[in-house]
């Protein structure tokens, strides 16, 4: 398919989002990739993370960072969308950029500790501290990666996210949400919420990205086998040739 009609499929499915997935669906594709398939979790999450960090290397080329050298906060929350910041970090690294994580809530489980400790060893900084200024973040970074929820966020922010969400809130350097802007209802989204200026959907968007704003949406997580797209309807736009993401926006 040509780049032409490609993009043109890509602006027509992102026009159709109503068919976006609903909170439950896309914890039950989740599920059922696990069960029934046999995917383990630090598979599609490594998948997915570097989904992440690709499309942030193509939204924000390195050359494009301002700073040098090119510093990203990636913020982690409890989850598993917090487990994709840690692999988007990890990739990002690789590709040049200078990440430091924020991870204020480690969950004991095993995948978790290894992925710190992965990033740990390619020397990437962990900040103990959140900066409580807007302004702070703004001068030390060129990029705020948001891992914090994904689509199992339920309910009013506890802190220590509650304060995080609020200053990130007040940054003015592009923010890139993995999955769903953290702090969003999964199905409404949240009007005076964060604002990012890329939203990376992974296996679909979900119902709240009809409320994205900002400038890029790529849909990432290329792991879905077509018998579970179907089952679905996922109806999912055509990655191109052997890409792990795909630009709607
Ligand atoms: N199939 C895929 O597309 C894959 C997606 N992946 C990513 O996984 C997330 C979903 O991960 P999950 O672990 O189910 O959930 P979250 O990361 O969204 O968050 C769960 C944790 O968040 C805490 N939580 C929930 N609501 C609140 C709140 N209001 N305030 C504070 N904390 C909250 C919750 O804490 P509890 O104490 O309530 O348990 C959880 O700890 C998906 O979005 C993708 O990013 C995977 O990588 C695999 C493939
Ligand atoms: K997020």
């Amino acid at each position: 398919m040509d780049e032409e009609r490609r993009q043109n499929v890509a602006y027509q499915y992102l026009c159709r989002l109503e068919e976006a997935k609903r909170q439950e669906e896309a914890q039950a594709v989740d599920q059922e990739l696990f069960t029934e398939y046999k995917f383990s979790v630090d598979q599609l999450m490594e998948l997915a993370g570097l989904s992440c960090a690709t499309a942030i290397a193509k939204a924000y080329p390195l050359d494009s960072f301002t700073m040098s050298p090119p510093a990203v906060l990636v913020v982690c929350g409890p989850g598993n969308n917090g487990g994709d910041g840690l692999v988007c970090a990890r990739h990002l690294k690789m590709f040049g950029y200078h990440p430091t994580v924020h991870y204020p809530k480690h969950p004991s489980k095993p995948l978790f500790g290894g992925l710190t400790t992965q990033c740990q060893k390619m020397d990437i900084p962990f900040l103990t501290e959140f900066p409580a200024e807007a302004a702070l973040i703004d001068g030390l970074y060129g990029l705020v990666v948001d891992a914090i929820f994904g689509f199992s966020f339920k309910g009013a922010v506890r802190e220590p996210f509650r304060s995080i969400l609020s200053t990130l809130q007040r940054v003015t350097v592009p923010i890139a949400s993995i999955d769903i802007p953290s702090g969003w209802d999964v199905e409404k989204g949240r009007a005076d919420g964060l604002k990012p200026d890329t939203l990376i959907s992974l296996t679909a968007p979900k119902k709240a990205a009809v409320h994205f704003s900002g400038r890029y949406h790529f849909l990432g997580g290329r792991f879905v086998p077509m018998a579970l797209q179907e089952k679905y309807s996922l109806n999912l736009p055509p990655y191109p040739g052997t890409e792990c993401i795909l630009q709607l926006l």
